[in-house]
């Protein structure tokens, strides 16, 4: 597919009148999200390095016992910047230097905790079924090159860093996880989250590379917030969501990797949904651009062999937990959002609609268990 668009937002900017444009945004987005003011040094390093900036704020309102609880995130999509047939040490290091270029960008924009996407040190070459060279790619989560890249960079900017990666665990028999490091501003490793649920849709033969997760739905307390990582196809499932938010999440990242045939009409729905349902912000991050591989490779669907997954689509965007989202960034460049947010909001919206309080869970979990029994029989009611 084409890479199309620039921006939906673009689009709705030049197409709409402009007196029926702050209704629209209304409707669509819950209003127009507030302009951050970013350092003119900062708009212009992106400039040079050839990324969008752009940055929002969302509000709370003030509270007479708790102070605001400000946090800002950095959500960085990014092409691959070499060929996909480029050494594997090749291609990592060119992408560590695209990210460190970003970070610092992030960090003049006073970003605390910065979120990269889904397998960000590598191609997303999971289409192939190839097992060289992609899984020389993964590295350990605890102590791999990329791990100690990142505790540099929270070091260095005082900043949470969620690293996506590819991860091999020398530990149990080597076995690779797509998987999410944590890593503190202090710079030490806090943890890391496995992708739950892997998609066996289309190309995305990742399930050939790696298992289900089993870190359940960990949440990381940082000195920012507390947040936790729902990567990628978790986002299609809205349990996933619900037990990162069981566990007090009140920032969830989703890292992704998808392209515009297969999910483009889901995406500004279900990472929004679950900020609602869940009274918490989430971030969804999609990588940018066209993978090219020498070798092609079928679908299995009787269609022709090709050499590309499709076209990331980027926008990346941030949604609150009141229904509110800022606009996305670009479908075609890297780039870098900046959200300024109050995490009080998402009490203050808990306590508006109460969703935890009538969520009737103890039904749920009660049905739920009998449902995934093989004796189970639904029911249906009959005339
Ligand atoms: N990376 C990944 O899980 N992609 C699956 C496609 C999607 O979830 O939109």
């Amino acid at each position: 597919m084409a890479e199309g668009l620039e921006s939906l937002e673009a689009c709705l900017e030049r197409h709409i009148p402009p007196e029926d444009l702050a209704e629209v945004k209304r409707i669509l987005y819950g209003g127009e999200t507030r302009k951050l003011n970013l350092p003119a040094a900062a708009l212009s390093a992106a400039q040079e390095r050839a990324f969008e900036l752009q940055g929002y704020g969302f509000e709370a309102a003030p509270e007479q016992l708790r102070r605001p609880r400000i946090v800002r995130v950095g959500l960085v999509q990014n092409k691959i910047p070499l060929s996909t047939d480029a050494a594997v040490s090749v291609q990592v290091a060119a992408l560590h230097r695209r990210i460190e270029e970003i970070v610092e960008v992030a960090a003049i924009c006073g970003v605390n905790i910065v979120c990269f996407q889904e397998a960000w040190t590598m191609p997303f070459a999971f289409c192939t079924r190839e097992r060289l060279p992609w899984t020389e790619f993964a590295e350990s989560a605890e102590d791999g090159p990329t791990t100690k890249f990142c505790q540099e960079l929270a070091k260095k900017y005082n900043m949470v860093v969620v690293s996506p990666i590819l991860e091999r665990d020398e530990i149990h028999g080597g076995t690779l996880w797509n998987t999410a490091v944590v890593i503190s501003n202090s710079g030490a490793v806090l943890g890391k989250s496995r992708k739950n649920h892997i998609p066996r849709i289309g190309d995305f033969n990742e399930s050939t590379y790696y298992m289900e997760g089993n870190t359940g739905h960990p949440v990381f307390q940082t000195q920012f917030g507390t947040i936790a990582v729902n990567i990628c196809y978790g986002r299609h499932h809205p349990l996933n969501w619900l037990m990162f938010s069981m566990n007090g999440a009140e920032i969830i990242f989703n890292p992704s990797a998808t392209i515009g045939t297969l999910s483009e009409s889901l995406w500004p729905i279900e990472a929004r949904n679950a900020a609602i349902a869940n009274h918490c912000f989430t971030c969804p991050i999609n990588r940018v651009g066209t993978e090219y591989y020498k070798n092609a490779f079928t679908s299995g669907d009787g269609g022709k062999a090709h050499h590309d997954l499709g076209h990331f689509y980027g926008s990346s965007y941030v949604a609150a937990p009141d229904g509110s989202r800022t606009p996305g960034l670009s479908r075609t460049q890297d780039g870098l959002l900046v959200v300024e947010m109050d995490l009080n909001l998402c009490r203050q919206v808990s306590d508006k609609w109460n969703f935890k309080m009538t969520g009737r869970y103890e039904m749920y979990a009660d049905k739920l268990s009998e449902a995934v029994q093989p004796y189970f029989v639904p029911n249906i009611i009959r005339e």
